[in-house]
């Protein structure tokens, strides 16, 4: 049979990583497909010294790839949601099947991209997208495909959870931690969409919709990062017996989707609170499978080319398949999306841990308490402790479950005592079952 051909755009991490698993595992490709896959072209701004480029057709401009008559499949990954898009959607024109690692732009285009593809009956595989090397797209798409998924929890950047681990096991400062994961290659361009939970809103709003086939709303979802933390939330935490974790959490409501992403305490006992350094982990729970757990790498060269190089084989495996029967690309028929609501933030519910400084006086203590039960608020655990050399001591309150909106509410007012100083830290607490 005739070789399947692909071009590659972006030959950095993740298209280094790509380009050498292809080349390395070339029998064992083979041997899957029934056929071989060949690098026709490479686009490229620049050669990569982990890539052996002898013989390779390589060019400077990457829309030479997607113009190549003999390319079957496109792989972007050079990122980012401006020339990536032009690409994409010029691929697809050209009747082209995509594979991307672009996490942002199927977030934030992949309606438009889908649309687009339906009408050309091309494929767009995003495997990488979502938690690296983790096949979690699959699992979810294929593997569940029987079940009414409930919900979806899980560690969702590998960067976050890198510089949270390093920070907490070893004490080492922030910007040390992230210039680490930078140079591992594990950051985005713009590593603030790391640490600000940017990219764990994408990947969650991907989760969603092909858990619960709803549209991409990346615009609706609620995301907050990790750089608020601090190591005394993460003591308080750890004698409470949680872990603080960014996590992503997709539930389904008799209201709507709760859509959000922000660290989060989780009982050291749950497997989530283990996951460690890059790895990522995803628990989704169905109605008849009940709770599952993946896990593995979720950033990296070559965990992450690991899905790329999946995706391309699956693409070339049903390349002569009528579209029309080809797994959907978010998991549901397109013409059967649900128009579910996305809610908004003060409408979900959750435990709360509280962290603020109070002044050590009788009645401080009382005025709270009063505050938090006037607004249906009721407390699961309590913490004070000295604190030397300062009338301020902290306090540390975890709630049971109650609705943002009343904590809302709850907060303005204690904010609002003259006996407080600062602002009420609040870590949303999640039980997972
Ligand atoms: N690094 C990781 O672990 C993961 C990255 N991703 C995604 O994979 C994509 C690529 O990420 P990385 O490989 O980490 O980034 P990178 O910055 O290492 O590589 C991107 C490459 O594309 C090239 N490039 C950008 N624009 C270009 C253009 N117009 N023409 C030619 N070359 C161009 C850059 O020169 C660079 O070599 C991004 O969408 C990222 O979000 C997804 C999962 C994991
Ligand atoms: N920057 C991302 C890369 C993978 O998606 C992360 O750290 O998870
Ligand atoms: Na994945």
């Amino acid at each position: 049979m005739k070789p399947v051909k692909v071009g590659i755009c972006g030959l950095g991490t993740v298209g280094s990583g790509s380009f050498n698993i292809l080349r390395n595992n070339a029998e064992e490709i083979t041997r899957r497909v029934g056929r071989s896959i060949v690098i026709e072209q490479v686009g490229a701004r620049r050669d990569n010294d982990m890539c052996d480029l002898t013989g390779v057709n390589v060019t400077r401009d990457i829309f030479d790839v997607v113009a190549n008559p003999e390319i079957d499949i496109v792989m972007e990954l050079i990122g980012g949601t401006t020339i990536a898009k032009d690409l994409v959607l010029q691929a697809i024109e050209n009747g082209k099947h995509v594979v991307t690692a672009n996490k942002a732009l199927i977030a934030e285009h992949g309606n438009e991209i889908f649309a687009k593809a339906q009408e050309k009956g091309v494929m767009v595989a995003f495997e990488a997208a979502v938690a690296g090397g983790i096949p979690i797209i699959k699992t979810i798409r294929e593997g569940l495909s029987a079940n009414r998924i409930d919900w979806l929890a899980g560690i969702i950047n590998g960067t976050g959870n890198f510089i949270m681990t390093e920070m907490s096991e070893k004490n080492r400062p922030f910007s040390d931690v992230l210039a680490e994961a930078q140079a591992l290659g594990y950051a985005e361009a713009d590593p603030t969409f790391d640490v600000e939970g940017i990219d764990a809103a994408h990947k969650l709003t991907i989760l969603a919709s092909i858990a619960f086939g709803i549209p991409l709303q990346f615009e609706k979802t609620y995301t907050e990062g990790i750089s608020k933390i601090t190591a005394e939330d993460v003591g308080f935490a750890k004698d409470l017996g949680y872990s603080i974790k960014h996590l992503g959490i997709a539930r389904r409501t008799d209201q709507g989707i709760e859509l959000r992403v922000h660290p989060t305490l989780i009982s050291k006992k749950q497997l989530l609170a283990n996951v460690n350094g890059v790895m990522n982990a995803v628990m989704v729970k169905g109605d008849a499978v009940g709770p599952t757990l993946t896990y593995g790498a979720g950033a990296g060269g070559l965990p992450t080319g690991s899905s790329v190089i999946a995706d391309v084989i699956d693409v070339a495996r049903t390349l002569t398949a009528d579209p029309d029967n080809r797994v959907p690309h978010l998991a549901f028929q397109a013409n059967s999306l649900s128009d579910l609501p996305v809610l908004p933030v003060e409408e979900i519910e959750s435990g709360y841990f509280l962290n603020m400084s109070i002044e050590d006086k009788a009645g401080v203590l009382a005025n709270i308490t009063q505050i938090l039960s006037k607004n249906g608020i009721s407390i699961e655990s309590l913490i004070q402790r000295e604190r030397e050399g300062s009338d301020l001591v902290p306090l540390v309150v975890m709630t049971h479950i109650v609705k943002e909106r009343n904590m809302n509410a709850a907060i303005t007012e204690i904010e609002a005592l003259s006996d407080i100083s600062g602002k009420v830290q609040r870590i949303r607490v999640e039980h997972l079952a």
